[in-house]
């Protein structure tokens, strides 16, 4: 078995954005960001997985949203990493994303992720998804202060998510444009896209009123999801790519895989590392989520040095027997975003 041949730490390695941001010029976005999708039985303690990350890991990203119902708890950790003086605002690089609720409003869906998170800008937003649904109070909302819209609304009586597929799922896009755009307008440095296939983007692409390529397309990507075409598309087009789901989300099972059980005894380091190593490796940036404070503050930090044949091993994972493992009824409109066995990730 050969040593583990490792850099000295993830947290070292920097992306660039392409954006094109008119006065913005390129920023740079960590490798690895703690995802915080939390179960919602436990999202106060993604408080506690903030600070472990930033103090105790050295991550400098994290990634969350609106739907999470983390972002209060993400606002609490932060407000006290900064109040000991030794991590800044400007150290660290926050996501969030406005759900297809806040289609057509993503400034107000901005405006609560700011105002949940105790912050007065985030690095990247993006549009969750390219879809438009309905906006309908949660059962005792009143309608006063905040409205409590359902996340993901469904048909009483047909149980069918309601997808306002009539409407145009770029208006969210062109909103974040707009605000990204206005000189006055501080609360966003850059914008980009999640769970958009090459159709969609060639659509985003080459509509007129969009001057600003995407810094980030978001997307399921792991050993058993690889987006070997996608990945390639943004490439060319100057759009880096995050990776959702790199464990294969809950219980992570991508973990489980014989060959990524091989790779992590052949370089003696944990399934994480070689998972993590193989997106970084492509130019991928990732965020695996946890709650496990030890392995917050340890195990998403090695960078392993795999070998070109490593990396295509990895590759054949999904390409021979290819599995999405988030598949949300919502998304049956999108090509490629259901039906597990037979999907060809694109
Ligand atoms: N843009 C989008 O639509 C989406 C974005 N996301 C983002 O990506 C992040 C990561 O994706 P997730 O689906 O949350 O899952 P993930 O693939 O990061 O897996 C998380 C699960 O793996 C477990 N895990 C990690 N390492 C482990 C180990 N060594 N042993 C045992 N269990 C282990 C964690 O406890 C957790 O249950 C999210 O938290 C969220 O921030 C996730 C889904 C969709
Ligand atoms: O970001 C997201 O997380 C959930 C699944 O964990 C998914 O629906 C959404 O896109």
């Amino acid at each position: 078995m050969s040593k583990s041949q490792s850099h000295p730490s993830t947290t070292e390695i920097y992306f660039t954005l392409k954006n094109n941001v008119p006065g913005l010029g390129s920023q740079i976005i960590p490798v690895v960001g703690l995802g915080t999708a939390s179960p919602s039985d436990r999202a106060p303690e993604t408080k506690e997985a903030v600070i472990t990350a930033i103090e105790k890991g050295g991550l400098r990203h994290i990634d969350t949203a609106w739907f999470y119902g983390t972002e209060k708890f993400i606002g609490e950790a932060l407000q006290e990493v900064f109040s000991r003086g030794k991590v800044k605002r400007e150290d660290l690089f926050i996501t969030t994303k406005v759900w297809p609720v806040y289609w057509d409003n993503a400034s107000e869906s901005i405006d609560i992720s700011l105002k949940d998170l105790q912050l007065d800008y985030v690095d990247l937003v993006l549009q969750h998804w390219p879809l438009c649904f309905p906006k309908i109070l949660k059962p005792g909302s009143n309608g006063n202060g905040v409205p409590q819209y359902i996340g993901v609304p469904h048909d009483s009586e047909t149980g069918e998510p309601l997808v306002e597929s009539e409407k145009d799922y770029l208006t969210t896009y062109k909103q974040l444009q707009s605000i990204v755009l206005d000189p006055r307008d501080h609360r966003v440095k850059n914008i980009g896209v999640s769970n958009y296939p090459i159709g969609y983007l060639n659509k985003l692409l080459s509509d007129p009123d969009i001057k600003i390529t995407p810094a980030i397309n978001q997307v399921e990507i792991n050993p058993q999801c690889p987006q070997l075409e996608l990945a390639e598309f943004c490439h060319e087009k100057g759009i880096l790519m995050t990776a959702y789901s790199p464990m294969g989300s809950s219980g992570a099972p991508i973990l489980k895989l014989p060959e990524i059980v091989e790779l992590a005894k052949k370089y003696n380091c944990s399934g994480n590392d070689i998972v993590i190593s193989y997106l970084i490796r492509r130019g991928i940036v990732v965020i695996p989520r946890s709650l496990n404070l030890q392995r917050i503050a340890k195990d998403f930090q090695n960078y392993i040095l795999l070998t070109d044949e490593d990396v295509d091993n990895i590759n054949q994972i999904g390409i021979k027997t290819p599995f999405r493992h988030i598949d949300e009824d919502f998304a049956k409109s999108i090509p490629g975003f259901t039906g597990r066995t037979k999907t060809k990730a694109t």
